[in-house]
């Protein structure tokens, strides 16, 4: 694996809007390999659209997005095809086909993307479906019939199916009870120990932030207002910064994080 300072995506002067609605003033981030990346900010700031721009669901007004060092504005063909190969993407539903099964759901990108045989597809998912913790019998159920921890579980198994070097991950812990979201944290953290995965995530989540994330960017007024860590930001003052950290809901997260060390 390589090592620090290595930008996987950099972000830069990114300007986006939507008909009069500047939603990126300007943006600018470098995810470092090996790092799990967070981005945070108030509801409507722009952090599912940044997103949306990084795998190429949408367009920016201007500016430059590089993933892998690599310009993905205009990019197409078998270079689109190449990047999208080395991420993997857990959107924030889940997004599973209802009528396939756990097993199938996971073993999809691996049939899009590669000429193995069903046989090793089928191995290779039941692996997976491992990894994120979930047993073996969950491989033959339909996503209805799981329960929400489990269902982002195998959304998780499905984004590492390929064995991607970045995943990206919108709001993993949303619509989880505590219990859940705090195994699934657990399990963010130990698929990037063992995969050697950077990991760009868009959260909400405060446990998340001060628990697992390396580092963090705020965005808001369409910028990055700030970027650290948790610690580095929590001295940081920025009102909207600030707000994150000693509104009631960041003291509570704080005061527990401060309480688990
Ligand atoms: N396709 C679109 N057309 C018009 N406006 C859009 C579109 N997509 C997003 N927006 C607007 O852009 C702004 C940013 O939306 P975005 O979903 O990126 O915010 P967010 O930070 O992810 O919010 P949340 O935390 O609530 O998910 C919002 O005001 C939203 O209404």
């Amino acid at each position: 694996m390589s090592g620090a300072n290595e930008p996987i995506i950099e972000i830069c002067h990114l300007h986006t809007r939507f008909g009069n609605a500047v939603v990126h003033e300007d943006v600018n981030l470098i995810v470092q390999r090996g790092e799990i990346f967070a981005l945070a900010g108030s509801s409507g700031c722009g952090k599912s659209t940044l997103l949306r721009e990084i795998i190429q669901l949408q367009q920016p007004e201007s500016g430059s997005i590089k993933v892998f060092g690599c310009e993905v504005q205009g990019m197409g063909g078998d270079q689109a095809t190449i990047m999208r190969r080395r991420l993997g993407v857990m959107f924030e539903r889940g997004a599973l086909f209802s009528a396939l099964t756990v097993a199938e759901n996971v073993g999809m990108p691996l049939r899009e993307h590669t000429d193995l045989s069903s046989a090793l597809i089928d191995e290779i998912a039941a692996i997976k479906i491992a990894l994120v913790g979930l047993p073996e019998s969950a491989g033959s159920k339909f996503p209805a019939e799981l329960s929400g921890g489990m269902r982002k579980r195998a959304a998780l198994a499905r984004a590492i199916a390929l064995d991607p070097e970045l995943l990206i991950l919108d709001e993993p812990t949303a619509g989880l009870d505590p219990l859940s979201a705090s195994s699934l944290d657990e399990l963010v953290r130990h698929l990037k120990e063992l995969l050697g995965l950077t990991i760009l995530m868009i959260t909400h989540d405060l446990d998340l932030l001060w628990g697992v994330a390396d580092r963090v960017a705020i965005l808001g007024e369409g910028r990055v207002l700030g970027e650290g860590t948790m610690k580095d930001l929590s001295k940081s003052d920025h009102p909207m910064v600030r707000e994150y950290f000693y509104g009631p809901r960041g003291r509570a997260a704080w005061e527990q994080t401060w309480n688990r060390k």
